[in-house]
């Protein structure tokens, strides 16, 4: 998708946020938006998932499914975590088989299955983040856009979103994340977009070359000396399948394949 020669201010007549912007991103690819407080890194990041419209220029080729998460997921709302997530699975188009499924692949995944009956409201606010997640990723977004993903999560969950990333840009999706704490140092190869002065400068990512993704059958017992050796080389682990333990943040992992991306 690209944005060409867009310019963005919240109302007529007041300060332009962005001027001129002429940016895009491939498929496959990922770029991390830097910059200082209020450069407008949210507001570009609207832009791109289409929540907030252009005052002038446009936007092309915008995936037609787009995960949208929000730095702060707007947990005021009446429904429980269940009932949220279903409700927005079928919007997304998925049928209740497929949405039930959807759900309870994230419940589990984002270790919110002891919170399905409780009511959004209710949440503490890294659990309500990992909604937020959720809610991006029931159907499998062609653009997925992160704002500050990592803020409120545990150790865990933070793990999860490199992992995530990694998988969307297997399938060929684009992704597109804020960060202002350096997390995004977990997403080797991701290009850099810094806003400043109202505009978007691009750096090409630093290793230069593109990801690919190699799938690994080790025996279990080998897992944990796997991943951890893997890891140490700077490699991404972004799955192990085969087994009911979920990868921890460091240290040893069983499991029966680890898929691997380098
Ligand atoms: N809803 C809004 N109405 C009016 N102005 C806004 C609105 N949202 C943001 N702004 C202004 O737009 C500018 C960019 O804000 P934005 O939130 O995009 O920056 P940011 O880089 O994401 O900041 P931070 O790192 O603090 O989240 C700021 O001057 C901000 O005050």
């Amino acid at each position: 998708m690209r944005l060409e020669d867009v310019w963005l201010r919240y109302r007529r007549g007041g300060p332009w946020v962005l001027r001129s912007v002429t940016i895009g991103i491939g498929p496959g690819e990922a770029a991390v938006v830097l910059g200082r407080n209020g450069a407008g890194k949210s507001t570009l990041l609207q832009l791109v998932a289409g929540i907030l419209p252009p005052a002038r220029g446009r936007v092309v080729d915008r995936p037609a499914v787009v995960g949208w998460v929000p730095e702060r997921f707007p947990a005021d709302q009446p429904f429980t975590v269940q009932g949220y997530l279903t409700a927005v699975a079928r919007v997304r188009g998925l049928s209740p088989a497929q949405a039930d499924r959807a759900v309870r692949g994230w419940l589990d995944r984002l270790g919110l299955g002891p919170f399905q009956g409780v009511r959004l409201a209710q949440l503490s606010k890294g659990t309500a983040q990992k909604v937020g997640l959720a809610q991006a990723l029931l159907r499998p977004p062609g653009l997925l856009v992160l704002d500050e993903p990592w803020e409120g999560l545990d150790a865990a969950a933070r793990e999860l979103v490199p992992e995530v990333v990694g998988e969307v840009l297997a399938d060929g999706g684009s992704v597109l994340v804020s960060d202002h704490r350096g997390e995004t140092a977990r997403l080797p190869g991701a290009r850099e977009w810094t806003v400043a002065d109202q505009t978007v400068t691009e750096r090409a990512p630093t290793g230069g070359e593109a990801l690919v993704v190699v799938e690994l059958a080790i025996p279990a017992t080998q897992v944990a000396d796997a991943v951890h050796r893997l890891r140490a080389e700077g490699h991404h682990i972004l799955r192990v399948r085969g087994h009911d333990v979920p990868l921890p943040v460091t240290g040893p992992v069983s499991g029966a394949a680890a898929e691997a991306a380098s």
